[in-house]
């Protein structure tokens, strides 16, 4: 089947075309013909690396990269690393909301997306890191031929430039010669230097090769023109590629008749291919904090928070190229496994109460979270030593008692939540924002494994040489917090989300509730593809930007190897 797809966007959206016809550095497009070759929707981390590889393997192919945020290439809030984090909530967040949530106390929470040409990678927090390497072979075991670790690191590495100013502090052995750049930061305060030995202390081994720099994909690609029809009819001649992220691709399908049923139904859309799986398996890793003040005479983040002198010193060093503390993301990461942090190591009522929650399942993702409780080389928890405070609650008011203060905070982090929840086009109002309900600690075992795991941060912070540097815990205050009951009572109230939703349009077959196989082709159809994070079958411990390229760069081998078979095929 050949679909029109419905895309909706602002008249500030971008688009940016590669090959033969219209350059991106046109102030519009020379040429009224709006046929393209491959028309990728959404300008974020998948689609403007996918179109970048298509430009440079389609010598011949006219790309066109339509993104509903404007192009902003040289926007200091995006590409200085150290204002991480102020863009949100801003003029480039799609800024959606969850429905309130039953498991956290009915709150409702932002679900930050970039709205802007490189989409969510140019508003992350730049964690650079890959999971085990048993997780990619899974994608494998649930029905993708071919998506394992192997093509996964080699693919992933070849989006990745490991280099820059201080590539020698790198140790690790992977990175490639790829346009994503990615460094280790050389600013660290001197209260990180406890980081390392502090959990290699409690029995997780040293990693040096996680990374952490703001390269946001758009910077790959030519200077994008601003849309100035934005209702017009565009034509693929070839194929359509989704890639508007975990929210809105689904969102995008069900628009155009892709989906099940009921959900059409009551949006008043017509259903033209029936594909139950579209919108459903939401996954996201979820995460509480704690926060501590540093001992007297150390600095942390909070500086630049409560010292304007020395945030706009620090920002002028940064712009000369110099050592600032703007420089990259101060903190470290350890992910381990619930042996690893559960007193005893007894994690056995932890995997009955997985057994008790989806023991009966016959879906393969669910299989798959019940065998990674079993081998110990695959983490179900992230444990996050971020420096400054990073609470709920926000960074103390001006004139609180706490306000000048320096801190850190430890996150404790979900990495295979059982919880699965859904996104969905809104029924009253089909084109605006869709329907997010992640299902958030709907189940006890979520409940239990993040409290398991927020427990093990005052342990790291009881063992030396982290415990020399703390003065006091903050946030939540252990004062308040002591029993089971006032744990899970903090563990609702103060869970957030650490931002990665994917596997909302999964790579399964379709009796799995399946929405693309392999090739990412959408199951019924013959001219689309999808090619961004809601694609992921199974759920990695990993920040899921590295993976979100690597599915680019596999994406476009296979394109490029599809036209080519075309083209030679033509000539015969
Ligand atoms: C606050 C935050 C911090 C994060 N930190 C990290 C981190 O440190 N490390 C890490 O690995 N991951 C991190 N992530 C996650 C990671 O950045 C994302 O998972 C990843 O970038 C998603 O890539 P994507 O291509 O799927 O979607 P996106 O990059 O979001 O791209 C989708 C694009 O499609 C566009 N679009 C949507 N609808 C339409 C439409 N109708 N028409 C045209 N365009 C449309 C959007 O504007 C957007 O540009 C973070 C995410 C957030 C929100």
């Amino acid at each position: 089947m050949r679909l029109a797809i419905v895309s909706t966007i602002s008249p500030l959206s971008s688009a940016a075309v590669a090959g033969p016809g219209p350059r991106a550095d046109d102030k519009k497009p020379a040429s009224t013909d709006d046929s393209h070759d491959h028309i990728i929707v959404g300008g974020g981390t998948a689609g403007n690396a996918l179109a970048t590889r298509l430009s440079q393997g389609l010598a011949r192919a006219r790309i066109l990269v339509i993104e509903a945020g404007p192009a902003a290439l040289d926007d200091l809030d995006i590409n200085c690393p150290g204002k991480r984090g102020s863009t949100l909530g801003g003029k480039y967040d799609w800024n959606l909301t969850i429905t309130p949530q039953p498991g956290i106390k009915n709150r409702v929470m932002t679900v930050n997306r970039g709205k802007v040409l490189g989409g969510t990678s140019a508003l992350n927090v730049m964690v650079w890191d890959r999971a085990a390497s048993k997780e990619y072979d899974s994608w494998e075991d649930v029905g993708n031929k071919g998506w394992n670790w192997k093509s996964m690191i080699s693919a992933m590495n070849k989006a990745e430039n490991v280099g820059g100013r201080n590539s020698d502090l790198y140790t690790g052995s992977a990175g490639g010669k790829g346009p994503v750049h990615a460094v280790i930061n050389r600013n660290h305060p001197e209260h990180e230097n406890a980081w390392i030995p502090t959990v290699q202390a409690l029995g997780v081994p040293a990693n040096t090769e996680s990374l952490g720099y703001r390269c946001d994909v758009s910077a790959e690609l030519d200077r994008p023109y601003t849309l100035k029809q934005p209702t017009r009819r565009i034509t693929a001649r070839k194929e359509v590629i989704l890639s508007a992220g975990a929210i809105q691709s689904p969102n995008l399908l069900e628009l155009s008749g892709v989906g099940q049923q009921p959900v059409l139904s009551a949006a008043g859309i017509p259903q033209i291919v029936d594909l139950p799986g579209v919108g459903e398996n939401y996954q996201d890793h979820v995460r509480v904090a704690i926060s501590y003040q540093l001992e007297d005479g150390l600095t942390s983040g909070d500086r630049l928070r409560y010292d304007p002198e020395f945030a706009a010193s620090e920002f002028a060093k940064w712009v000369n190229g110099e050592m600032s503390w703007h420089d990259g993301v101060r903190g470290g990461i350890a992910f381990a496994n619930f042996k690893q942090i559960l007193p005893g190591g007894d994690d056995t009522a932890l995997r009955s109460l997985a057994y008790d929650a989806i023991g009966g399942s016959h879906s393969p993702l669910d299989k798959k979270k019940l065998q990674f409780l079993d081998d110990a080389s695959i983490p179900q928890v992230e444990l996050i030593f971020s420096d400054g405070y990073t609470g709920l609650q926000g960074y103390p008011a001006v004139g609180s008692p706490l306000y000048g203060k320096n801190s850190l905070s430890f996150i404790a982090g979900l990495m295979h939540p059982l919880s699965r929840g859904s996104v969905h086009v809104n029924p009253a109002n089909p084109a605006g924002n869709p329907i997010i309900d992640p299902r958030y600690l709907d189940n006890e075992h979520d409940v239990q494994a993040l409290i398991g795991a927020v427990k093990f941060c005052p342990e790291i912070a009881r063992t030396e040489p982290r415990k020399s540097a703390l003065l006091s815990e903050y946030d939540p205050g252990l004062e308040t917090v002591q029993t089971d009951e006032q744990w899970e009572e903090f563990v609702r109230s103060t869970m957030l989300s650490i931002c990665h939703p994917s596997n909302t349009y999964a790579m399964l077959p379709e009796k799995d509730g399946g929405v693309v196989g392999e090739e990412l082709k959408v199951h019924g159809t013959t001219n689309l593809r999808v090619v961004d994070a809601s694609v992921i079958p199974v759920q990695i411990s990993a920040h899921i930007q590295t993976a979100v390229y690597g599915i680019a760069e596999r994406a476009a081998e296979m394109i490029i190897s599809d036209d080519s078979a075309t083209a030679l095929a033509s000539q015969w």
